[in-house]
């Protein structure tokens, strides 16, 4: 529309309406955001922001008068009952959004209706209901740097969780984010608008942000150009920041006056981190403020690290192949009752233990909760009951709640009754923990729900939601207004027989309020003293000053009503807000119980064993299985194997397993069920297998399969060494290494080469537990030449014209891939299939690859079955079939 004015850079401003001038100024605060602007029912944007919310909500671009010099003013709106749902859309694109809301109603208003922000939403300070995802956290973060050191502090304003923590180096600081991952990411930079917003989905598709489109992340000041680029940053003033600064605000936020019992007072970068968090949730949630549980401050140490690299492969939250959650070990396991427990399953499994007591813990509840096959089912039908207590405290502390919240708080903590019932014998630490619910929670629900009626409405400001027999002056107004009722039933009555109109009634509207309906043929006999209000096609409406009086009185009386249920609303609010802290105890206990619930369901329905779990380096499984395999084949299909690694004392179980076997064999599988049981086990988890005898491990690394890394422009040979790379540098004694083929992607000789020593250095220097599945069945000689070094393979059955994968993993090596086997089941060509056989025979005939690597130190301590195949015979050829 070329006669709108879409810019308001240039333009005079005294010669705009007074209410566009307030517009600007409020705009001018909030740079950095779309600028919704309340108008009567709906939110107007105006300006660049009309025509941006136009683009990425499909509105209409429509116009207003923005004065006599200025002419119509681009501007697009949405309803104000739906800001919700579109303020979601705009913030999934990256967009912050201001909400300037009336604060009082064009009636009530003197001249220009009062207007504020009332809420900033960002991408990381949502807290609408349904803006949220009820299984996963919403994070913000903030950080903090000092040369090599990081501070990370990061919150979820729905939840009230506040986590921080310091770091030594860039890279820990991008696994934390990465298995955080947060919606938005603050960091201190000083850029001419310290408010502008920039979100890496925003930049691409605005124009409005054009300033700060040109600051691409590359061009972000070090050393923030590290971090990873599928983050939506902010960044903030870094007075904020400021060692001092941040300090006196979470004195101030906290009310402490000291940050040890935080256990952050020695990290000043966490604080730092955490000061900028709270600076930035002060200037974003202005009339809504959402209460914070303390400081809890971590260390990555105290948990099994996994690398982002680690958590992809063994497809924890989501699968290599399609991201998708199904097929997941969170899908697998995720029997919880509640999204508090959900939440907690997600945040378990990215976060396992290191601490034996408390896996033991875990452990024993799971132990309790397995055999008492009624315990578990009528806890899990009790948690089913319990609403999101969590989520529910942090709106009742914003003042945010409305009364079905408060229903719902009520109805989870009359649960509790039953909940505590169910779990009174209960021996385990996690189950006791719900034994006994704070009287003064158990009260708080009984007064909820003797003050609230059962189903009230969504709005808080409209009455009926309030019980009869609460209030005594609120009883007094219902009678008043049923008998105000009864007047104009009597008053009809009377009025008919007055005039002898049958069909008269007595109606009412918003703009006329009570008036007297006479069809338009019976209007004649309409008495002398009824006042003409309005005539419409069918009717005539009057008025009587008798029914105006009564109007004014109903009236008043409704909306006094209203606002006594209103305030008897907030000051039960109120009175809930007082228990947040004991309410979030008890949220944080049923998550729990609700996790160890789910994970004894799943114990229960495949079987699965108690591990023991041991501070040396034991890694025995017995008969494992793949958590996510097993429950995606038919039952019973899934063939278990045993893998024993790592027993010091004496020297019967090796450090490293070289794992070969034909192509499609299972290695992949086996590799990651190993790592998957470990995983589990240090989550606290009983785990798919007969028996598991189980050490602590410090760190899990994976190398599985590599594709092209095209945003890095790295190519998969690449991305492949940097992989190992990163293995070798970090990997520790205490540490499980699972490698699927090194050294694929260049030729033969230089991948072997790399293979073999890879291997050698695990085994000799680093001593980790490690398995290394390769098709370079010369690595099998490593088992000759290193004493901690074994020989497994997969095994296959030959057939006359079919090989028949056993998936058995056991002893010794194997010799052979079957890849041209694998080749002729995918449907190659038969031509190239019997060429690739040809092939392969002569180069089996007269290939010494090995023999270099041979030097005759043949291992004789260890059994026979774990050494390297016979070397001296010649090279079998591949099989029958293929003649
Ligand atoms: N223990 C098992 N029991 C039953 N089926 C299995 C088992 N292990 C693997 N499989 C099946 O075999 C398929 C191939 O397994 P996997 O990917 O681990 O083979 P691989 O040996 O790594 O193959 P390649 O060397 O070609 O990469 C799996 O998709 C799975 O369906």
């Amino acid at each position: 529309m070329a006669d709108l004015v879409v810019s308001s850079t240039q333009i005079n401003r005294a010669a705009l309406t007074p209410m566009m001038q307030h517009y600007i100024e409020m705009k001018e605060q909030y740079p950095h955001a779309v600028m919704l602007y309340r108008l009567g029912d709906f939110f107007e944007a105006f300006f660049e922001d009309a025509e941006l919310i136009a683009r990425e909500l499909e509105l209409v671009l429509t116009g207003r008068d923005g004065g006599k010099a200025i002419g119509r003013i681009a501007m697009a709106g949405i309803p104000h009952h739906a800001l919700d749902r579109y303020a979601n859309q705009l913030v999934e694109k990256g967009y912050a959004i201001a909400v300037c809301d009336q604060m009082e109603s064009a009636a009530e208003a003197q001249g220009l209706v009062r207007r504020e922000v009332t809420r900033v939403i960002t991408p990381g300070t949502v807290i609408e209901e349904g803006m949220l995802a009820a299984k996963q956290n919403n994070f913000l973060a903030a950080i903090a740097n000092s040369g090599d050191n990081w501070g990370l502090a990061c919150t979820d304003i729905s939840t009230g969780e506040f986590i921080v923590t310091q770091l030594t180096s860039a890279e820990h600081l991008i696994q934390e984010l990465l298995r955080l991952q947060p919606a938005e990411i603050l960091i201190p930079i000083d850029i001419p608008n310290p408010q502008m917003f920039r979100g890496s989905k925003a930049e691409k598709s605005s124009t409005l942000w054009e300033g700060i489109a040109s600051q691409k992340k590359s061009s972000l000041p070090a050393p923030y150009d590290r971090l990873p680029d599928s983050f939506c940053y902010t960044p903030r003033s870094q007075s904020a920041f400021a060692l001092a600064e941040a300090k006196q605000r979470i004195f101030d936020t906290f009310r402490v006056k000291s940050l040890e019992g935080f256990g952050c007072a020695a990290l000043p970068l966490a604080i730092r981190a955490a000061g900028g968090i709270l600076e930035y949730l002060e200037s974003t949630q202005k009339s809504v403020k959402m209460p914070l549980q303390g400081i809890s401050t971590y260390a990555i140490a105290d948990y099994l690290i996994l690398d982002s690299q680690t958590r992809r492969n063994l497809e924890i939250t989501q699968t290599v192949r399609d991201g998708t959650f199904y097929s997941s070990l969170l899908w697998a396991l995720d029997k919880t009752s509640t999204g508090m427990g959900s939440r907690a399953l997600r945040r378990w499994l990215l976060q396992p233990l290191k601490d034996i007591t408390a896996i033991n813990e875990r452990l024993d509840t799971i132990s309790e909760l397995a055999k008492k096959h009624s315990l578990r089912k009528e806890l899990r039908r009790c948690l089913s009951q319990i609403y999101d207590i969590e989520r529910l405290c942090s709106r009742i502390g914003a003042g945010t709640a409305n009364g079905r919240d408060l229903i719902a708080v009520a109805m989870s903590l009359e649960r509790m009754r039953d909940v505590s019932d169910v779990v009174v014998e209960s021996r385990s630490s996690h189950l006791q923990a719900l034994q006994s619910v704070p009287s003064e929670l158990l009260q708080l629900g009984s007064q909820l729900q003797n003050t609230l009626i059962e189903e009230p409405p969504i709005y808080i400001t409209e009455g009926n939601l309030i019980r009869n027999g609460v209030n005594a002056q609120l009883d007094q107004m219902r009678q008043q207004s049923r008998d105000d009722v009864e007047w104009l039933a009597s008053f009809e009555k009377q009025e008919k027989e007055r005039t002898g109109i049958n069909t008269l009634k007595v109606g009412f509207n918003k703009a006329f309020g009570y008036y007297i309906s006479i069809s338009r043929g019976k209007s004649e006999q309409a008495p002398a003293d009824y006042i003409r209000k309005q005539t419409l096609t069918n009717e005539e409406r009057y008025i009587t000053p008798e029914l105006k009086e009564r109007e004014t009185r109903i009236l008043n009386a409704d909306q006094e009503l209203k606002q006594l249920e209103y305030d008897l609303f907030v000051e039960l609010r109120s009175l809930a807000a007082k228990q947040i802290e004991p309410m979030r105890i008890l949220a944080n206990a049923l998550a729990a119980a609700d996790v160890l619930c789910s994970l004894a369901e799943v114990a229960v329905t495949y079987n699965y064993s108690r591990p023991e779990i041991k501070g040396d380096r034991t890694l025995s499984i017995t008969n494992g299985r793949h958590p996510v395999v097993e429950q995606s084949l038919p039952a019973g299909f899934f063939v278990p194997n045993s893998v024993h690694l790592g027993y010091e004392d004496d020297r019967q179980n090796p450090d490293l397993i070289v794992l070969t076997g034909p192509n499609m064999s299972g290695k992949s599988i086996y590799l990651r069920q190993v790592g998957l049981i470990q995983l589990m086990a240090q989550v606290g988890s009983f785990v798919p297998a007969e028996a598991a005898t189980l050490g602590i491990c410090d760190r899990i690394f994976t190398r599985v399969g590599a594709v092209d890394d095209l945003a890095t422009g790295q190519s998969t040979f690449m991305v492949e060494m940097n992989e190992t790379a990163n293995i070798l540098n970090h990997a520790k004694v205490n540490s499980l290494v699972l490698l699927d083929e090194i050294g694929r992607g260049t030729s033969t000789f230089d991948g072997m080469a790399i293979a073999w020593s890879v291997a050698e250095y695990l085994a000799q220097q680093i001593k980790a537990r490690a398995i290394f599945a390769t098709h370079y069945h010369e690595l099998n000689e490593l088992a000759s030449l290193l004493p901690n070094v074994a020989n497994f393979q997969v095994t296959v059955k030959e057939m006359e014209d079919e090989i028949i994968f056993l998936h058995q993993v056991q002893s010794g090596g194997a010799d052979r891939s079957y890849g041209i086997e694998v080749g002729r089941l995918a449907g190659l060509p038969t031509t190239v299939i019997n060429r690739a056989k040809q092939v392969l025979e002569h180069i089996a005939r007269n290939s010494h690859i090995a023999t270099g690597l041979r030097s005759g130190n043949d291992s004789t301590t260890k059994p026979k079955d774990q050494r390297s195949p016979d070397k001296s015979k010649p090279p079998k050829t591949q099989m029958n079939i293929f003649e």
